[in-house]
């Protein structure tokens, strides 16, 4: 039975021209994800991997290939457009937050389905629910200064998911985080992609994160050199 891709991306290369110099980042990438995946693009620093989610993300366009989201191919697109299915349909996770210092938890957490229109009530229920949720209920209230910083990247993941995104996308969650902060974010994750059945996309080189995901897509030197499926561990711990 053929389903929808989320993502499906076709001899997509990206060249930045910086000066004189043109700088080939990403070569000829073949890649699809479907609908319920869960899936880290690794490599070592500067093999592209920040590149591509930019472009899965719809923040930067191919240079050339065609890139398709939810099966509509986005080539010719406009920036309105893009920037219409990025509110609607995409949740971001970033390595440093990027909440808002003057909202508070809950605040931060609307923000997003403010922007998408949502009335009041349905978008502080809905923001609400997803910080209890993800164990922030007692602190929603507070700003991000007086949130610890795996709190905060707590926070950042309500953000992206609580509009029910169909895709969520995560460049190098874990970064600035100790173990037992990572692994319960990694839990968190897998749990939402479990029961909603979000779609993940992360990038990372952390080892936390690389194991947990159901497929690897392995990239150096701008191009994919392998991909993994793996079974992957949850841990129910916490
Ligand atoms: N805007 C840009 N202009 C020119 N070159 C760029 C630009 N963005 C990225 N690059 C180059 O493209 C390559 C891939 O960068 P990218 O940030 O995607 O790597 P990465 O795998 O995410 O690295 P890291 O793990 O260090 O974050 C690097 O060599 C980088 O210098």
């Amino acid at each position: 039975m053929a389903t929808t891709s989320v993502i499906r991306l076709e001899q997509v290369n990206k060249v930045f021209e910086l000066k004189k110099q043109r700088f080939h980042a990403l070569k000829n990438i073949d890649l699809t994800v479907e609908a319920s995946e869960f899936v880290v693009i690794a490599g070592p620093s500067g093999s592209g991997k920040t590149t591509l989610l930019n472009l899965i993300g719809l923040l930067d366009q191919p240079s050339s290939g065609r890139l398709f989201f939810n099966g509509r191919d986005l080539s010719g697109s406009s920036s309105t457009e893009l920037a219409q299915l990025r509110r609607d349909q995409i949740g971001f996770v970033f390595q440093a937050y990027n909440l808002m210092p003057v909202l508070t938890a809950l605040e931060n957490t609307e923000m997003v389905m403010e922007f998408r229109g949502m009335a009041r009530d349905k978008r502080r229920e809905a923001a609400a629910k997803t910080l209890k949720a993800l164990g922030l209920g007692e602190l929603m209230q507070r700003y991000p200064d007086q949130l610890s910083g795996g709190q905060q990247q707590r926070v950042a993941v309500a953000r992206a998911v609580a509009g029910e995104p169909m895709l969520v996308i995560a460049d190098e969650p874990t970064a600035n985080l100790d173990s037992r902060t990572a692994e319960s974010l990694m839990d968190l994750m897998a749990q939402l992609n479990r029961e909603h059945g979000i779609t993940f996309i992360f990038s990372s080189h952390d080892p936390r994160v690389i194991s947990r995901a159901k497929r690897v897509i392995s990239l150096r030197d701008g191009g994919i050199v392998a991909v993994a499926a793996q079974a992957a561990e949850y841990s129910h711990a916490g």
